[in-house]
């Protein structure tokens, strides 16, 4: 009898060093579909120099990662993942609409047209605005309505609630509930206090990872 397919992320016995520094090491976990994985330590334990990996953008020093059971290089999974970290990953010298057309043109289309994410993010009326003249809040909310106009499995969101007022927190939540209810997966890292009732919720804390 065939095995059944490992769907979703693994990730086996991953290290990263940072200078001398030991983050962390042995670490393995996997994300399936459905699935919210939080990354928890203190400042400086290594939750953004994981995402960072998860994304493609560093090595790590050992271990491996596997998306539906094969390495992350020969697999779809950058082209099924979508990341918001710090910097937003809007050009500020570009309109929201044109944020969000450039976005698109690279992705499969999602579930929402770009008039309706802008509503679902209250950006709606922000079209012709350059993203340089947006508060940090609306950034962010731009990230979002980029998320849900493209089509990705897996979301790597790092410190997502920054610079949100607390209706943006419950927006998040929402999607990030909607998201794994049609499937989807989250990584994240967060201070803040996560509230999504009936999700799977898995959390690591990287300042045990040694
Ligand atoms: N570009 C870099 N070059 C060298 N060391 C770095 C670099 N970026 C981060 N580090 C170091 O790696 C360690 C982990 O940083 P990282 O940003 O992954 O931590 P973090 O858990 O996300 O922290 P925070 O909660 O403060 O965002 C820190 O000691 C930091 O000084």
């Amino acid at each position: 009898m065939s095995q059944p397919q490992a769907t979703g992320l693994f990730v086996t016995d991953l290290s990263c060093r940072r200078d001398e520094r030991l983050l962390f090491s042995g670490l393995s976990f996997n994300v399936q579909p459905g699935q919210v994985l939080l990354l928890e330590g203190s400042n400086g334990s290594g939750k953004t120099s994981l995402l960072r990996i998860l994304c493609g953008f560093r090595s790590a020093d050992s271990g491996e990662c596997r998306w539906d059971g094969i390495p992350l290089d020969q697999s779809d999974y950058f082209a099924e993942t979508a990341y918001v970290g710090h910097a937003d990953g809007s050009k500020k010298e570009l309109t929201v609409l044109e944020n969000l057309r450039f976005a698109l043109a690279l992705s499969a289309p999602g579930a929402y047209s770009i008039a309706q994410a802008l509503q679902k993010v209250q950006l709606a009326g922000f079209d012709d605005n350059l993203v340089q003249t947006l508060s940090a809040g609306q950034k962010r909310r731009l990230s979002l309505a980029r998320l849900l106009i493209t089509r990705q499995r897996l979301w790597i969101l790092d410190e997502p609630f920054t610079s949100l007022d607390r209706q943006g927190i419950e927006l998040i939540e929402s999607l990030m509930m909607a998201h794994t209810g049609q499937g989807g997966m989250v990584i994240l890292t967060s201070h803040h206090e996560l509230s999504l009732p009936h999700i799977h919720l898995q959390r690591i804390h990287l300042d045990t990872c040694h």
